[in-house]
């Protein structure tokens, strides 16, 4: 028995983009360019120059090892909920119909509100769940979440600009987003389990973006446009991040959302910080926005919510009913 292969590349076909420039403002569309580039290409992108402290991300991983750490009888008391909120335990995801489950556990909690409230209901958008024995991680999260949601948005007028939109065109209803953030965490896995045992098996992302936090450990595996796999590993101090169904379908496939996996053959155990980033539920995701009012695109519009609802059904039990 082996564990699934990845090829090892050059460090250039995953690109590496600084975005400092984006964030001060001192040349958004030299940025705008490398990342309109990568998302035409791969999809996938190292990016340095986040912003988001080493403190924050290092606190944030030691409260995320001690909840997957802590007796299962504390987990179940956040267990995921119908608005995808909480502790998703093994095997709570199924990524694709006919697969091994996969070996990953997470905790999942989204946008709140100043004073932990949200304004409105939605079904991906409910109250976060957490655990009463660990009263500092509402706060640890919440600062994370912030942090990341703000590389999102960079990153969305970022690409806005590479499409030579105006900066804001991606984030003109975004003040109550569907985003969630996850911790991640992959046991070390067996050798004998097999080439088909994965500890997130091969899947494209749901939403517009995701802005993956990885550790040192290794593992990510991204589908090259030959249809290989090849190994992501990780690069001290960036981010990773890739585009995902919602946008390669806002931008008429023209954005790439491939498909990767993660196989944790470290012998060590794994944890990563995934912050989905998805705009409010009413957003309309309409090529035509993009390209104009006369441009024929390939799949009919659609609103942010009714999408990601269809795509929730799909994968989780817990949303099933
Ligand atoms: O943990 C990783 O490296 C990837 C996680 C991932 O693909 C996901 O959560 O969608
Ligand atoms: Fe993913």
């Amino acid at each position: 028995m082996a564990y699934a292969e990845a090829k090892q590349v050059e460090s250039d076909v995953i690109p590496v983009v600084d975005i400092t420039a984006l964030r001060d403002g001192s040349d958004p569309k030299g940025v705008a360019q490398a990342l309109h580039a990568a998302n035409t290409g791969l999809g996938f992108i190292y990016i340095k120059g986040h912003g988001i402290p080493e403190h924050l991300i290092d606190a944030v991983r030691a409260k995320a090892f001690d909840f997957f750490r802590a007796d299962t009888a504390a987990k179940e008391d956040v267990r995921i909920d119908t608005s995808h909120r909480g502790w998703l335990p093994q095997g709570g995801a199924k990524m694709q119909d006919d697969a091994k489950a996969d070996l990953k556990e997470s905790f999942v909690w989204g946008y709140q509100n100043d004073a932990g409230t949200l304004p409105d209901a939605h079904e991906l958008r409910g109250h976060n769940q957490w655990p009463a024995a660990m009263p500092e991680l509402q706060d640890l999260c919440m600062q994370y979440f912030t942090a990341a949601h703000e590389v999102a948005e960079h990153l969305m007028r970022g690409f806005a600009l590479g499409l030579g939109l105006g900066a804001d065109f991606f984030l003109k209803t975004s003040d109550a987003p569907l985003s969630r953030n996850s911790f991640v965490y992959y046991p070390a896995q067996d050798e004998n389990a097999g080439k088909d045992q994965f500890g997130v098996g091969p899947h494209t992302d749901f939403g517009v973006l995701t802005v993956l936090c990885q550790d040192s450990v290794g593992g990510l595996q991204v589908e090259n446009l030959d249809g290989e796999w090849i190994q992501a590993p990780p690069i001290e101090g960036t981010l990773i991040v890739n585009v995902a169904d919602l946008l390669n379908r806002w931008t008429d496939g023209a954005y790439k959302s491939t498909p990767h996996r993660v196989v944790n053959s470290s012998g060590k155990e794994r944890l990563s910080l995934v912050l989905a980033y998805d705009p409010n539920p009413e957003t309309l995701i309409d090529a035509r926005g993009v390209f104009g009012a006369d441009y024929q695109a390939k799949e009919e519009p659609i609103t942010c919510g009714d999408y990601l609802n269809w795509r929730f059904a799909k994968a989780f039990a817990h949303k099933k009913g």
